[in-house]
């Protein structure tokens, strides 16, 4: 049972091979990262999995439908929530209205309670007056995060979410993530091996475009050709 499946997915920008005949399937309740050296094309990647760029080939299909044409915001519409690497909040309005406009997406019944809800998942219940640019970076992210689970998700993709976050803000948001499942399936970019190797359930290593290797963190840890291109001597003996 897959949620999500990509095949032969394909994407480049001019002559450069950014993604290059992409298989890959998700499977329901998993947290699964896709890691690789800095321009490896995961970001590339996610972005065609949620229609912020269309393909040059290749088909997705989630939770068995054909989604490869849909624009974004239909793919929203069908439970698929992507928070970018760059924070997309609105500046200039408090944590409340950013996470009300995300709650409201959804028509809920009480509005005023399920964003405060929204707040407190994330850590910034005390913030909610505060306006969304003077928060700190690590609690613009959460709050980014907060709006994208306020959409009440099948599929939350991150990318970078760790990204500028204090220690103490990483641990808050591992545990966030591990109770998402299995209700909310995850997708995450992620530098942080650390973040990757305790969280992740399966692990996709993108390498030049393409899938290096897809295992659970153990088989990762021990691949050969994944050492050599990306976690290096350090990582393979942990
Ligand atoms: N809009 C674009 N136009 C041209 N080239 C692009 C574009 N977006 C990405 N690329 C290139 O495609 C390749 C893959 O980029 P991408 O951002 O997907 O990699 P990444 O694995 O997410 O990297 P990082 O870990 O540094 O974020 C890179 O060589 C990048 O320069």
């Amino acid at each position: 049972m897959t949620l999500m499946e990509a095949r032969g997915l394909t994407k480049h920008f001019g002559g450069l091979r950014a993604v290059e005949a992409v298989d890959f399937a998700l499977h329901p309740g998993e947290i699964h990262a896709l890691i690789g050296p800095n321009g490896a094309g995961k970001t590339t990647f996610v972005s065609l999995l949620s229609g912020r760029i269309a393909p040059d080939a290749g088909s997705i299909r989630f939770a068995g439908e054909d989604i490869t044409h849909l624009p974004a915001h239909a793919r929203v519409a069908k439970g698929i929530a992507y928070t970018f690497q760059i924070t997309s909040i609105y500046a200039g309005l408090s944590v409340f209205d950013n996470l009300a406009l995300a709650v409201q997406r959804r028509h809920p019944r009480a509005l005023q309670a399920e964003t405060e809800a929204a707040a407190a998942r994330v850590g910034l219940a005390p913030y909610l007056d505060q306006v969304a640019g003077t928060l700190s970076y690590g609690h613009q992210r959460l709050l980014e995060i907060g709006m994208g689970l306020a959409l009440a998700p099948r599929l939350l993709i991150l990318d970078e979410p760790t990204q500028g976050l204090a220690n103490s803000e990483i641990e808050g948001f591992t545990a966030l993530i591990r109770a998402l499942a299995p209700q909310t399936t995850v997708l995450l970019i992620e530098h942080n091996m650390e973040v990757v190797m305790t969280l992740a359930t399966r692990i996709t290593v993108l390498n030049f475009g393409q899938v290096l290797a897809t295992g659970t963190p153990a088989e990762i840890r021990r691949n050969r050709a994944v050492q050599d291109a990306y976690l290096g001597a350090a990582h393979a003996d942990d």
